[in-house]
């Protein structure tokens, strides 16, 4: 490697003396592979430009300097030709990949300009060269660029007032999905579900084409569009209903939108269509293979807002963003990379319907009742390769052959996978049941035509079995014929010149050549002829030889144009059965996800869940997913949970007993929760909603019993941090918070509240904490658990006839406090504060005259008295 492409971090380039400006040249003084590279750069202003030169993908330009600041890479200059020296820089060819992917993290678009022939082809003239990709953060195929674990969002969005439409895409597995709505906080919501990698916006913004990095804004971009994604700034002519609507029919050749369910929705329509374009223009040379439009609502789903999802963990922790800890990591026993990417999405989007749910159920207690089935498949689902993105890439013309072997051998696996759920009775086993016949002939093909352990490359030759094609045989066997021919010759020419340490080599630069050493240069032939002299031996090439090299090379490169052209027809095969691939791969990561929800229910003992449509939740002995799997076994304290009053009219099953005495008939709606410090409020909290949400997802719970009503929404508020990004307080942020929960929340959602008012001055705060509970307990009527140090709140329940006290409880010693850790009905009639205090080590000086001081605002308060008055 020279040292301008070496990875030292730069030091600071001397800048008067190259032109870090491509429009800043005079173009008639550039050489050749300058002037094309500006021009090739013409084409794509916004993006970083690699260039193939040799061993080398170069950079030039402001691009060398953006390059050499990001990867932290020597900035160097290259004369090119009359027009002086520019700046340069670069990386290894063979590691394109790696660098690319740092600038695509970075949210970069990379174009990648790559020879199309050898440079020895070229025999002086510039070599040719051709863009082969275009790289974006929303446009991955690369399997080393993209996470297994998560799906790669691209989406679009078109917002028209207070409307919108929204579609997004993962081009490596084929989803496509849209939908619309008339509640911007939506849009906003979905896009933070999905964390797609790249937004496209259309807009009239003069630097069109151009990706805006996360945090970088654009008076063009509208404001309710969270500012940590990566937006692409489109025209909007593609996004047009115009535009969009032809394109639309045309890609999934239907003669109305109706058979793809967004007939009725114009702004979902051309949502749709702008992304349609942008993929086909900026992947003409990998085409992607999507999926068949689906259409969704996002009022369909339960509504877990970023703040909730935040709060209760889903997918990563709070207090480090680590995915250990999380409630995906308690729950995440699949198989397969497209099990878990399912789960993943099922957590993130938990149903409504209670069909929908049962389904799911009914499967995994079928698993869990059947142990032998349940191990089979997982064992069987552990040699299944990721098919939805395999056939991505097989789709887009990226695979190389050891995909292709992969997805061959996954696809073999289905009939094996199918044999053993013939006797399911549950839906998502029923679903495998069937493989189309086309699938196992497509892997016979596919074993038949390539080796086993192909090479990575596939212009190199290797991949193909012996009499898969008669002329591929026949030029094989010319090629080891003069190989053969070639290996005696050593023999041969020993024998003739008597010389025994004659060898015959090959190189690059000079083929294949005879060498001998110098001591013995006095026994060569006449009709050697000399072409280069080492050290201590000389190397010599003859007429025969060379004429024998001219035709294996020859023929070897056709031998390797010929397996290129059956590997890319087979890929073409693959290609054309992507959708039923993937309809089969879609089925196996859902049965995927539910063997692991099984397996899981089964290790830790989960219960299943009843599902109601009314509002009740009982739970019996629940426990959070999460800490009890970090705690020794045995040593979480499962506690009950009972809330939402029972509602006239609903299925019979509500008419059961429940299995434990209620402290309150009818339940309450909302629950006020006290105990000290660090007893175990905010676990019991987030239990109750993990645990709603587990059963939203179809799986079952850590209970002993379960009946759940379908919520609508969750809610959460917990904690209090700092939101420094948009500098507002603490207190500001839990205001907005209680604000969104109070004007969103219905009877049917849940909300959970930990800790209101505590930002302000306690009259202030307990004001508002009394305020809020009582609007939820009395307008809204959500169920709701509060919980608060202010055991004032406590006189709530003796006001509203929906509303109970529970405290978590302690036993108190002489000198510290045991948390018992449970919940029992009843509220904490005082506060622990100044015991936690004592115990974390205040003088006991300080301790004293707390308690006198506690002791006279107690006295003299009058918040109890004047709340009762006010009711
Ligand atoms: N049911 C339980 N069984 C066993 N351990 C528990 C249980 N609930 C909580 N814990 C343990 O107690 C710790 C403190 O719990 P948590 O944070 O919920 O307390 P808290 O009452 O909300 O405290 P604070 O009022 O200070 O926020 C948890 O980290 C957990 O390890």
């Amino acid at each position: 490697m020279t040292a301008s492409h070496s990875e030292t971090p730069s030091t600071k380039p001397d800048a008067s003396t190259f032109i870090s400006d491509h429009q800043q040249v005079d173009r008639s003084k550039l050489s050749q592979m300058y002037l094309h590279y500006v021009e090739t750069k013409d084409k794509y202003p916004h993006a970083v430009l690699l260039y193939r030169v040799g061993d080398f993908f170069e950079c030039y330009f402001q691009d060398a300097v953006k390059l050499a600041q990001e990867l932290e890479l020597v900035l160097t200059s290259k004369q090119a030709g009359e027009q002086g020296r520019v700046a340069m820089s670069g990386v290894p060819h063979h590691a394109w990949e790696r660098y690319a992917t740092l600038l695509v993290e970075k949210g970069y678009a990379v174009v990648i300009c790559d020879q199309v022939e050898d440079a020895s082809e070229a025999a002086g003239r510039l070599v040719r060269r051709e863009v082969t990709r275009i790289l974006t953060p929303g446009t991955l195929l690369e399997e080393g660029m993209l996470k297994s674990s998560r799906n790669n969002y691209l989406a679009a969005v078109v917002i028209a007032a207070n409307h919108w439409g929204l579609a997004y895409a993962d081009i490596s597995t084929g989803e496509f999905l849209t939908t619309q709505g008339s509640d911007l906080e939506h849009l906003t919501q979905e896009l933070m579900r999905l964390q797609p990698s790249e937004v496209l916006v259309p807009t009239n913004a003069p630097d069109l084409g151009s990706l805006l990095r996360p945090g970088e804004t654009s008076p063009h971009l509208p404001q309710c569009l969270p500012p940590s994604f990566c937006y692409s700034l489109r025209s909007q002519v593609p996004f047009s209903q115009g535009e969009a609507r032809p394109r639309l029919l045309q890609k999934f050749k239907v003669r109305s939108l109706e058979g793809l369910g967004c007939d009725h929705l114009p702004l979902a329509v051309r949502a749709s269509g702008g992304l349609l374009e942008y993929l086909e223009d900026t992947q003409k040379e990998n085409p992607v293979t999507l999926q068949r439009l689906r259409s969704y609502t996002v009022t369909d789903y339960l509504i877990v807002d970023n703040q909730t999802r935040r709060n209760l963990e889903i997918t990563q922790t709070v207090r480090d963003g680590t995915f250990h800890g999380s409630l995906l990591w308690a729950l995440d026993k699949t198989s397969t990379a497209m099990g878990g990417r399912a789960l993943r999405r099922w957590l993130l989007q938990p149903l409504l319907d209670i069909k929908g749910i049962g389904a799911r159920l009914d499967t995994i207690q079928e698993l869990m009742e059947n142990t032998p089935l349940r191990q089979d498949l997982r064992q069987l689902l552990r040699q299944i390769y990721d098919l939805e993105r395999l056939t991505g890439r097989a789709g887009s013309g990226t695979a190389n052959a050891r995909d292709l072997v992969a997805l061959a051998d996954s696809l073999s696996r289905l009939p094996e996978l199918s044999s053993l759920v013939t006797e399911a009775r549950s839906p998502f086993l029923k679903a495998l049941q069937k493989v189309p016949s086309v699938l196992e002939e497509l892997a016979q093909k596919l074993h038949a035509h390539l080796v086993e352990s192909p090479p990575i490359l596939i212009k190199e030759g290797g991949l193909i079995r012996p009499s898969v094609n008669p002329l591929l045989d026949e030029r094989k066997a010319t090629v080891e014929a003069d190989q053969q021919w070639i290996a005696n010759l050593e023999v041969d020419e020993r024998a003739k010149t008597g010389i025994s340490t004659l060898k015959v080599g090959f190189n690059k630069t000079f083929g294949y050549y005879i060498s001998i050493s110098r001591t013995k240069a006095d026994q060569v032939p006449a009709h050697y002829i000399r072409k280069q002299t080492l050290t201590n031996e000389e190397r010599y090439i003859t007429p025969d030889l060379k004429e024998r090299e001219a035709r294996i090379l020859t023929a070897r490169d056709d031998l390797n144009q010929l397996e290129y052209e059956i590997f890319t027809a087979l890929r073409e095969e693959v290609a054309q059965e992507a959708e039923v691939i993937r309809n089969l791969s879609r089925a196996v990561a859902a049965a995927d996800v539910l063997c692991g929800l099984a397996e899981l229910a089964v290790h830790q003992g989960y219960c299943r869940p009843e599902m109601l449509s009314g509002r009740e939740i009982n739970i019996v002995d629940g426990r959070h997913p999460v800490v009890e799997k970090s705690l020794p076994a045995g040593f979480f304290v499962p506690n009950s949970t009972q809330l939402g009053s029972r509602e006239s009219g609903v299925g019979s099953s509500e008419e059961e007993i429940s299995p434990l005495p209620t402290p309150h008939s009818p339940l309450p709606d909302l629950i006020i929760l006290t105990g000290p410090n660090a007893s175990g409020k905010s676990c019991y909290l987030r239990q109750v909603g993990l645990i709603q949400l587990m059963a939203q997802i179809g799986s079952f719970v850590p209970a002993r019993f379960a009946r759940l009503g379908i919520c609508d929404r969750i809610f959460t508020r917990v904690g209090a941090v700092d939101d420094l990004a948009t500098g507002q307080s603490t207190f500001m942020v839990e205001m907005n918070e209680t604000a969104n929960i109070l004007n969103h929340a219905t009877s049917r959602s849940l909300v959970l509240l930990d800790e209101i008012g505590r930002g302000t001055a306690t009259f202030d705060g307990l004001s508002i904490a009394w305020a809020v509970a009582e609007y939820i307990a009395v307008d809204i009527r959500a169920r709701t658990i509060f919980a608060t140090h202010y055991h004032e709140l406590n006189e709530l329940a003796s006001i509203l006839p929906n509303v109970a006290n529970y405290q978590v409880t302690v036993k108190e010693l002489p000198d510290q406090i045991i948390f018992l850790h449970q919940v029992q009905p009843g509220g904490a009639d005082k506060s622990y504060g100044i015991e936690a205090g004592r115990l974390a080590g205040l003088p006991a000086v300080v301790i004293q005259r707390a308690k006198q001081v506690m002791g006279q605002i107690e006295k003299h308060s009058k918040i109890a008295m004047g709340l009762q008055n006010l009711d």
